[in-house]
């Protein structure tokens, strides 16, 4: 009988990113780099050159990676942007190639790239240029430590020792500012091949490493199998009606039948009973990249996303998280939103607590913002509303790599996660906890979206009549609406308030918030305030949000105070009522509202139905444009 083994770790292929600005040589050299190495087919080098031929070049390697591309137009190869080579020694390499700056981005978030090494390819002639700087800032951002700078177009240079030097020595004092030490420099003409797998003949003085020696330089990935276990469950199903296995993939360590584990936050105890597998016989151990079903004793009940590790090395634990952000979304982050937050299987709900700096990709600055740009790359503070076990994010490990997904899930940024975020001094901690119930979802059964139509206009022009109404018709279509009105919640939540300029603005900001809360919860919600200043009605959007709309009820003074519906301006004129809007405090109408309904020379009923069919397109609209 022989023995059981302990499963062998196999070093995977070393990723490596390779990046430069537009014209500098990226692809030329990467087809140069491919077939050097012999890692080109013979018919794919012979179609590079047919192609080269026909246009009366020599032979321009660049064309590989537009025949990738075409290829993976076409569904022929996988993905061109992770091209696999290896080196003489039998070393394996896997290219990340990252196009443009959002594609960059992507493969780092997404995983594609779970690179610790880079290329920066730089033209020696013309130095470093905007992308040198965006990329080398994003490598030193994913915490990259490995950086070869490849100083291409040294043919241009004539080979000259000085000048290169002078080009190595600027690129140098550019990266000292991002904190990146170069592991190495090496001049190149990739189209010539120079100093890529043999010394170049055109430059004795030149004695450091070729790029390929360069290359075996670069450390292999971490060995992941020496590392204490992370075992994220993925599912938990039930075997011969009575055993339980737990199932996923060994991101790291080993496990063998016996260890104790330590199961999610509340930290059940087990201890590993058996290691199973499908097609094969029970195996004794696991090793860091293999799916594997494992059975407990006792027979304790873990959930998918929770997370089985040993009791000696356990994760971080914290619910408030600070991570650095690659920020995907066309609109900009705010303060208060809320995401799912996805790291390995589990899925937590977060808000974003706070944005401490947001980096300027040009100026290689980082500065406090209250928001972060589409595109854009910050420090944040995440808050959950349960504690959350991770590693602290580190270049190619799979630790702490954190994705952001909005409610209708989609990826809207990367978040590797760096560590528990300190309460800073008078910052209180709060851990709001959002609906698991998406907007999406109660659009889908409601039939419409939720939303906020914020009537704005002086005191008898109509914003009560109008909103009543109104209310009352989309009741008749079966919406489910709230109306806030200004004297009812000034006789309830805001029976402290008075009509000073600062109660006015708490007045409106309480009627934002519990709107926000109630188009949260899906319904349409009808606001009819005086909301008498542009600056607190730009506070209440911004608190809606994509809920909000505003809508001015538009009535000269001089028709309000004719009607004096409750004889309020007949007092305000004869001094008994201050600060009265339009007599004695300022009125200042929207510039460019969602909608005017125009009162004077139209019904109140008419107003009403023009008011109700704008609501009714808005909220199906929106559903038409995939919402529902
Ligand atoms: N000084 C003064 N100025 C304006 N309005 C006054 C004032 N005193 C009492 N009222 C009554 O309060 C209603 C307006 O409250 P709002 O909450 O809409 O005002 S605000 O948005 O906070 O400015 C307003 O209701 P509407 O007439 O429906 O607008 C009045 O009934
Ligand atoms: N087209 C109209 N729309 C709304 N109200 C109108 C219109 N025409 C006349 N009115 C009258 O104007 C008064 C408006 O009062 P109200 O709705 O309380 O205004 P607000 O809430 O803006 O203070 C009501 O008496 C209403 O009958």
């Amino acid at each position: 009988m022989s023995s059981p083994s302990i499963v062998p770790y196999l070093l995977p292929a070393t990723p490596i990113v390779i990046v430069g600005h537009v014209d500098h040589g990226k692809s030329t050299f990467i087809g140069r780099l491919l077939y050097d190495t012999g890692s080109l087919p013979a018919e794919k080098i012979a179609q590079i050159k047919a192609s080269s031929e026909k246009r009366g070049l020599k032979i321009e390697w660049s064309f590989l990676l537009d025949s990738l591309q075409i290829e993976r137009d076409q569904g022929v190869t996988v993905d061109s942007t992770r091209i696999p080579f290896h080196l003489k020694n039998g070393r394996e390499f896997v290219i990340v190639d990252a196009p443009g700056h959002r594609q960059f981005l992507r493969n780092m978030i997404t995983g594609a790239a779970d690179a610790d090494a880079a290329i920066l390819v730089v033209d020696a002639s013309e130095g470093a240029k905007e992308q040198t700087r965006r990329h080398a800032m994003l490598l030193h951002l994913m915490g990259i430590r490995h950086v070869i700078v490849l100083l291409n177009k040294i043919d241009l240079l004539a080979f000259d020792e000085g000048k290169i030097r002078q080009a190595e020595k600027d690129i140098h004092s550019l990266l000292k500012r991002m904190e990146i030490t170069p592991s190495l420099f090496v001049p190149v003409s990739a189209r010539d091949g120079d100093n890529i797998t043999v010394p170049s003949p055109n430059m004795a003085w030149y004695q450091g490493p070729t790029l390929v020696e360069a290359l075996e330089k670069v450390p292999s990935p971490s060995s992941q199998a020496e590392l204490p276990f992370r075992f994220p469950v993925q599912d938990v199903y039930r075997f011969d009606g009575t055993k339980r296995i737990v199932a996923g993939r060994l991101e790291r360590g080993r496990i063998k039948v016996g260890d104790e584990v330590i199961i999610g936050v509340q930290g059940a105890k087990a201890r590993i009973a058996s290691i199973e597998s499908w097609h094969t016989a029970p195996q004794i151990s696991a090793v860091a990249g293999q799916s594997i079903a494992v059975v407990l004793e006792p027979d304790v009940i873990p959930e998918r996303g929770d997370f089985l590790f040993p009791p000696q090395n356990p994760p971080l634990k914290a619910a408030r998280i600070k991570s650095r952000l690659f920020w995907l979304r066309q609109e900009p982050l705010k303060v208060g939103e809320s995401f799912l937050l996805r790291l390995a299987t589990a899925e937590h709900h977060v808000t974003v607590a706070s944005i401490d700096s947001v980096y300027d990709l040009e100026t290689l600055t980082s500065a406090s913002s209250t928001e972060v740009p589409p595109e854009g790359v910050a420090e944040i503070t995440l808050a959950a509303s349960e504690n959350i076990l991770f590693d602290a994010f580190s270049p190619g490990t799979t630790d702490g790599r954190g994705v952001l997904v909005d409610s209708f899930q989609r990826i809207v940024g990367g978040a590797p996660l760096i560590g528990p975020a300190e309460l800073q001094k008078g910052e209180q901690a709060i851990h709001p906890a959002s609906s698991i119930v998406s907007p999406h979802d109660r659009a889908s059964r409601n039939g419409y979206k939720a939303g906020i139509f914020w009537l704005t206009g002086l005191s008898g022009s109509g914003k009560s009549t109008i909103a009543r109404a109104t209310e009352a018709r989309l009741f008749q279509e079966g919406i489910n609406t709230l109306l806030i009105d200004g004297d009812t919640l000034r006789s309830g939540l805001c029976s402290d308030l008075g009509f000073s300029e600062q109660d006015r603005a708490e007045n409106i900001r309480r009627a934002a918030y519990v709107a926000r809360l109630a188009a949260e919860s899906g319904l349409v919600v009808i606001v009819s305030l005086i909301s008498p200043l542009a600056v607190e009605r730009a506070k209440a959007k911004q608190i809606g949000g994509e809920f909000f709309q505003d809508i001015y009820i538009s009535t000269p003074l001089s028709v309000c105070e004719q009607r004096d519906p409750k004889g309020l301006y007949a007092q305000a004129r004869s001094g008994k009522l201050k600060s009265f809007t339009g007599i004695d405090s300022p009125y200042e109408a929207p510039t460019s509202p969602s909608l005017t309904l125009s009162t004077d020379g139209h019904s109140a009923e008419e107003n009403a139905q023009t008011l109700t069919d704008y609501i009714i397109g808005q909220i199906l609209t929106k559903k038409q444009e995939g919402v529902g």
